[in-house]
């Protein structure tokens, strides 16, 4: 029997940010090997900013990615490995390598009002043979039937699947379900929804829910909310309440539930918290990634980073942004 929806995993990618890309090999492996014995189709493995991400601005990662695909690739017995690329950060060649390298779900992002530069890298992805996904980021910045607008585009250029993408967990409830459900009533048939969340709000679980019951067909989370702010939707968390709704994922609940304590935590340098940064991102619709930079910048500058956040939010900054976070702190820390 095929599951009702199908659960990415997003540990070793969105995790990436929390970990400041510092993955080993060996890490990698162990958290695969545990999530595929586990049940979870889709394992998603880059630079917590896509392909190409490893750079001064957003963070140098320890190991080559392309290292880390192949060996979660390596490792993986069911489990499909997924790639993140963010057009202008990734290039052509490393979809290309990605894919030689034997991931085969390709995941291109855009902001949410930009998605005509994903089009190129859809068709890419396309004739290369892999399945693909594409990610509307900061959706709570947009109305529903903008983020529709945006997703006809991706479907148009190519994509399989079109994801909401919570990237602040700015998002309540009702307004994630109205989301997905403009979303889907604008693809039909063309191409399936997603749902990404962030738990900045405490709500990872409960918008989850909220999506499927509009209509999404695959959910993003990260085992032991192993992601960036407060973390991801926590999948161990989400397959239990699946279960209690009879909502089928495929994913065995208790070998999940090891896998997160066992396997993932000691991969992990802390837990990611419900704080006072986590708390003000989601409260002022921040980019989750912001969270490792302003803390950095915080210190460098001895200003407060939660004020640090509340100006991004302010600015209504978005990713690939990051620089202006240091503009920021030099202002507060000048006075300004
Ligand atoms: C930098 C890409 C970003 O982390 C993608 C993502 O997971 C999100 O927007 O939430
Ligand atoms: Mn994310």
């Amino acid at each position: 029997m095929p599951a009702d929806i199908r659960i990415t995993d997003s540990s070793l990618r969105d995790g990436s940010h929390a970990k400041r890309h510092q993955f080993t090999v060996d890490e990698v492996a162990s958290v695969v090997a545990a999530l595929d014995a586990a049940g979870v189709p889709v394992i998603e493995v880059t630079h917590g900013d896509g392909l190409g991400g490893s750079s001064f601005t957003y963070g140098l990662s320890r190991t080559p990615e392309q290292e880390l695909i192949t060996a979660a690739v390596r490792t993986a017995t069911n489990a499909k490995i997924a790639f993140l690329m963010l057009p202008g950060i990734g290039l052509f060649d490393d979809i290309r390598a990605a894919a030689g390298n034997g991931a085969t779900v390709c995941r291109i992002a855009s902001h949410c009002t930009e998605a005509d530069i994903t089009e190129q890298h859809f068709g890419l992805a396309r004739k290369l043979g892999l399945e693909t996904v594409g990610f509307l980021m900061m959706a709570h910045s947009q109305p529903p039937e903008a983020l529709a607008a945006q997703a006809r585009i991706m479907a148009d250029a190519g994509c399989q699947c079109v994801y909401v993408v919570d990237s602040a967990g700015a998002l309540v409830l009702d307004q994630v379900g109205d989301r997905v459900a403009a979303l889907v009533a604008e693809l039909g048939a063309d191409a399936q929804v997603g749902f990404h969340g962030h738990e900045n709000l405490g709500l990872g679980v409960a918008n989850s829910v909220l999506a499927v019951r509009a209509g999404a067909k695959q959910i993003d989370g990260s085992t032991r909310r192993f992601g960036a702010g407060a973390g991801n939707t926590p999948v161990e968390a989400f397959v239990g309440v699946c279960d209690k709704l009879g909502i089928s994922t495929g994913i065995d609940f208790f070998a999940i539930v090891d896998a997160a304590e066992d396997v993932v935590r000691p991969a992990m340098p802390d837990e990611c918290k419900l704080d006072r940064m986590a708390l003000i991102m989601g409260y002022a619709g921040v980019y989750s990634s912001f969270l490792g930079h302003a803390f950095t910048l915080a210190k460098r500058y001895d200003v407060s980073g939660a004020e640090i956040l509340v100006r991004a939010g302010e600015r209504r900054l978005v990713g690939g942004q990051e620089d202006q976070l240091i503009d920021i702190a030099v202002e507060l820390s000048s006075g300004q």
